[in-house]
């Protein structure tokens, strides 16, 4: 099938595929795979395949927020893909989730526009439990701040004229906002397909990103580093 976002074909999609905003990220990821290749690449979307521990896996950006992203979600799915994890970077609500950490998404607010228009109020973006469970069994065999929980996932970057009520979700216990995952949960569970998501913190989301906003300092740049490595082994485990 040709995937036409992708412009690709899915015959030679693996099964199991790492997904993230950056194209750049998404080089940078399938540089630890063996015979790493460029299958397809388009728009923001850039597919890499290769091996991983033996495992065949692609590695896809996907672009900044949920309508785009969806859509390679989508068509990933569509070409047999099964296993989608999410390789991330977040702004902290909680002041001890320091950047330079590391935060598992349990399940993500549906803050974004995307899935209101896919399924009713109410249902929830949950992450796959045995996926997310192999993210927090390897993210304890590095040395970096590493949480799980509740993320938000959210469509505005910049705050323009209403104001978005982050103490409400600060208060509410919420430990990072991003920009995808509330549609990749939502997706993945209306196909029937298994997500997860691991997202470095940049950052503190309710502050002036305008002023603030920097996810290439050194300490991110560990930090993507590892949730690299997390993921892969997350990934490639049968
Ligand atoms: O680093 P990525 O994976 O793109 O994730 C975050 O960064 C982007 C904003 O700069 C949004 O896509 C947000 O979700
Ligand atoms: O959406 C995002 C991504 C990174 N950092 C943020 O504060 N928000």
């Amino acid at each position: 099938m040709f995937l036409p976002n992708l412009k690709l074909d899915s015959k030679d999609l693996p099964e199991k595929v790492i997904v993230c905003g950056d194209p750049d990220r998404a080089k940078l990821i399938a540089a630890n795979l063996d015979d790493a290749k460029l299958l397809g690449q388009n728009r923001e979307y850039h597919t890499y395949v290769g091996h991983y521990q033996g495992e065949y896996i692609g590695v896809v950006s996907h672009g900044v927020g949920s309508p785009g992203a969806a859509v390679c979600f989508e068509q990933l799915i569509q070409g047999g893909v099964k296993e989608l994890i999410r390789v991330g970077t977040a702004g902290s609500y909680q002041k001890e989730i320091e950047p330079g950490s590391l935060v598992i998404s349990t399940a993500a607010v549906r803050q974004d526009g995307l899935s209101s228009q896919i399924v009713p109020e109410g249902f929830p973006a949950v992450a796959d439990i045995t996926l997310t469970n192999r993210l927090i069994e390897k993210s304890r065999d590095y040395s970096i701040a590493s949480y799980s929980g509740i993320t938000l996932t959210l469509d505005v970057f910049y705050q323009g004229a209403i104001v978005f009520p982050h103490n409400q979700y600060q208060a509410a216990g919420v430990l990072a906002v991003e920009m995808e995952i509330a549609s990749l949960f939502t997706i993945a569970s209306i196909r029937g397909i298994r997500a997860a998501a691991i997202v470095a913190i940049d950052g503190y989301a309710d502050a002036d990103l305008a002023e603030e906003y920097d996810p290439h300092t050194d300490q991110m740049k560990r930090a993507i580093e590892l949730e690299k490595e997390i993921a892969l082994e997350a990934i490639a485990m049968k």
